[in-house]
Order: C-alpha cells, then structure tokens, then sequence
C-alpha cells in the first residue's frame, strides 16, 4: 500500500452494507468519502440508464475509470465501490495498490432484506432473491482477494466500522 495517502476501500457484494459503512469510517477518522456510484451518477448519469445505454460492459469502462481516479488522489479516503468493481483483475491490483481493500459479506438471506425494495441496482430486478442467489454462486471467490474480510450477518453498520477501524489500528 502506497504510504504517502491512506485510502481504506470497501468491496464487497450488492448490500453488504459499503455504502453504509463508508459514511460511517470516514466521518470516523475525518477523511473524505468517495462512493463510486455515487461520483458516476453525479458525472455519467443514473446507473440503470447507463446500464440501459451501454450495456454491464459499458458501465464496467466507466466504473473502472472512475475507481482510478478515486485511488489515485492524493488524499486520504474512505471509497465504497460498486459490487462488481473487482471482476476487473486490473481493479483488484490497482485497489490493493493503493488501499487497505476491506471485502464486507453477510448471507444471501439478509443481503435480500436489504436490498429487496431498491429498485437502483439493475442486475436485481424482476425476481430479487433469485438473482441475489445467482450472482453470488457467480462471484463467489471474487471477494476474497482482499486485506481483510467482515461479515456483516449479524452486524449493524457501525459495529461494522468499528471492527474496520479496530483493524486498522492493530495493523
Ligand atoms: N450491517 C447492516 N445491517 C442491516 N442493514 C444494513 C447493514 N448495512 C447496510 N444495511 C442496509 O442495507 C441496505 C444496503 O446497504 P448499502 O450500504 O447500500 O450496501 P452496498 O453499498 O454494499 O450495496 C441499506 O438500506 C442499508 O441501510
Ligand atoms: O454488483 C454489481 O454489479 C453492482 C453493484 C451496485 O453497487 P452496490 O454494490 O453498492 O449495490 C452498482 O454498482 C451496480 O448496480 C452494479
Ligand atoms: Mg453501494
């Protein structure tokens, strides 16, 4: 991990909380925050448009565009990353790079509460839990390249920070 800028970077599937944590982590040790959904949505657009538009491989471009960009600022920063940021091998080395990567999980059952009302994640839509169970077979080792792992099963989010935090300072 690059020592002149500290960047935490949380990956990790749809609702496992990044979003969430994020917020949390980075009013905690007042660094700025990044979500890179948020900075797409702000610059490209709404991301089921986009989806729409130019298709997974199109947003994947742009997702991978803007996660550089987040990773190579000199500041030091909280980024939460969209759930499928990490089947780009070239994303995972970059974020290993530059960050402490924190891959956050909870079950397939939980995330599916969570998630189940929010229309905004395209790749759920129509039947929610189905789609929960496939995509997570799919990318069922695609988290486990990162530093640190938390499941966040039986976790609110800011047990989840503290647990993050706590890491960081044994580290
Ligand atoms: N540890 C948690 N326990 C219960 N609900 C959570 C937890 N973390 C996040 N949530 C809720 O789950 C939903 C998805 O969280 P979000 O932070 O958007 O996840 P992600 O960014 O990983 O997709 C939100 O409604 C959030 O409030
Ligand atoms: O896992 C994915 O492929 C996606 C996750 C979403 O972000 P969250 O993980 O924050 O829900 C968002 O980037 C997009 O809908 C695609
Ligand atoms: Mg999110």
């Amino acid at each position: 991990m690059d020592q002149r800028t500290s960047k935490i970077v949380l990956v990790g599937f749809m609702g496992t909380g990044k979003s969430t944590v994020s917020r949390l982590l980075a009013e905690q040790l007042g660094w700025s925050r990044y979500d890179s959904d948020e900075v797409i949505e702000e610059t490209e657009g709404k991301i089921s448009k986009l989806f729409e538009t130019y298709g997974e491989a199109g947003f994947r471009d742009i997702e991978s565009k803007v996660l550089v960009s987040l990773l190579e600022a000199k500041e030091s920063s909280v980024i939460a990353t969209g759930g499928g940021c990490v089947l780009m091998e070239h994303n995972r080395e970059f974020m290993l790079k530059h960050g402490f990567v924190v891959a956050l999980t909870a079950d397939a059952e939980h995330i599916i509460e969570r998630v189940k009302s929010d229309t905004s994640r395209p790749l759920l839509q129509g039947d929610i839990a189905a789609n929960v169970h496939r995509i997570m077979e799919q990318r069922k080792h695609a988290y486990d390249f990162a530093h640190l792992r938390l499941n966040t099963t039986s976790l609110t989010p800011q047990q989840a920070a503290d647990m993050i935090m706590k890491a960081l300072q044994d580290k």
